[in-house]
């Protein structure tokens, strides 16, 4: 480990002060990005930096994606995964393999690197103690040729019908950290894949969290020339994806980072998880980076 001389120490541990006093208390919801969870090294920097939040008096609440993890084990299984507008298009089979990658996999091992530095995670799906309320999504696709839009089933897709955060709220009264796999549960029982980003942006809605981060596989949003764009308004947001800036996964991200933010969320940021120690450095000191969405 580099040694720094002790008033360097001093200096950079105390450029955490005004940002813990602000952030005391506070909910902030992190979503994990499946793109931003492929190295060992950087679960581990990201699981240290949730327990620190949580030690220091903050209210970290973990949703995490899984996308290329669902990827590798439908691949196994000589399926290949297929995309409508950021959304995979989930057959039967394809929902059984999401949530054991999701709900079994992925979310025990985030739970498990929690606990070993120390933290108290508890891993959830939607599903438990009706947490996210799904309805099938719709999704339509209209091109300048159509004379009307055309409805694309894409399957056991979901979108959020509502949010039930009394597990939460009992998992912070006494101090676990929650981890959610974003499952969510229709009105009979079955279960739903949802987009992390959906899940994520409709909770920190719900608990009126001060801040949003999605951690990605990108410095942030980017232009046409590859430069991060480091803040973007709602009208921003519109010509990007019309001029096709904005594609694939980023646009789920981008919209839901815009319906936190006119959701009542105070800050909505989509930064680079492939920094280890991304959220460390975003919340706790003057080193953020990424793009910040504003309404
Ligand atoms: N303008 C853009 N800036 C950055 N990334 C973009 C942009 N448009 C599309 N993308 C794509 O979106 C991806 C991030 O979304 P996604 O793959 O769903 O990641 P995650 O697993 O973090 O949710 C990037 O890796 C990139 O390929
Ligand atoms: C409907 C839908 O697309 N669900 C996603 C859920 C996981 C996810 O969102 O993972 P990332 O955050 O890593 O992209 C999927 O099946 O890939």
């Amino acid at each position: 480990m580099t040694s720094y001389a002790p008033e360097v120490t001093a200096e950079v541990l105390m450029e955490a002060l005004p940002y813990i006093q602000r952030l005391f208390d506070k909910t902030i919801v992190i979503k994990f990005g499946g793109n931003a969870m492929v190295d060992e090294a950087l679960q581990d920097a990201f699981a240290r930096d949730i327990v620190l939040l949580k030690q220091v008096g903050l209210n970290p609440v973990v949703v995490h994606g899984g996308g290329p993890q669902i990827n590798q084990l439908l691949e196994k299984l000589g399926k290949q995964g297929e995309f409508v507008q950021g959304m995979r298009v989930t057959d039967r089979e394809t929902m059984d393999v999401v949530q054991m990658v999701l709900g079994g996999l992925v979310n025990k091992d985030i739970v498990a690197l929690i606990n070993r530095h120390g933290g108290r995670a508890v891993g959830l799906t939607g599903r438990d103690a009706g947490l996210v309320r799904a309805r099938k999504l719709k999704v339509s696709r209209q091109t300048a040729e159509m004379l009307e839009p055309e409805i694309i089933d894409i399957g056991h897709v979901g979108e959020v019908a509502s949010i039930d955060p009394s597990i939460l709220n009992l998992l912070e009264s006494k101090d676990f950290i929650p981890v959610i796999a974003p499952i969510g549960v229709g009105e009979d029982g079955a279960a739903y894949n949802i987009n992390a980003d959906v899940v994520a942006s409709k909770i920190a809605q719900v608990l009126g969290a001060e801040k949003l981060l999605l951690l990605t596989n990108t410095a942030g949003v980017l232009d046409k020339e590859g430069k991060l764009l480091t803040g973007l308004s709602a009208r921003d947001v519109e010509a990007l994806i019309e001029n096709g800036t904005i594609y694939g996964g980023m646009l789920p991200k981008i919209d839901f980072a815009l319906d936190a933010v006119r959701g009542g969320v105070k800050t909505v940021q989509i930064i680079d998880g492939r920094v280890p120690h991304a959220v460390l450095l975003e919340l706790l000191t003057d080193k953020g980076v990424g793009t910040l969405i504003r309404s």
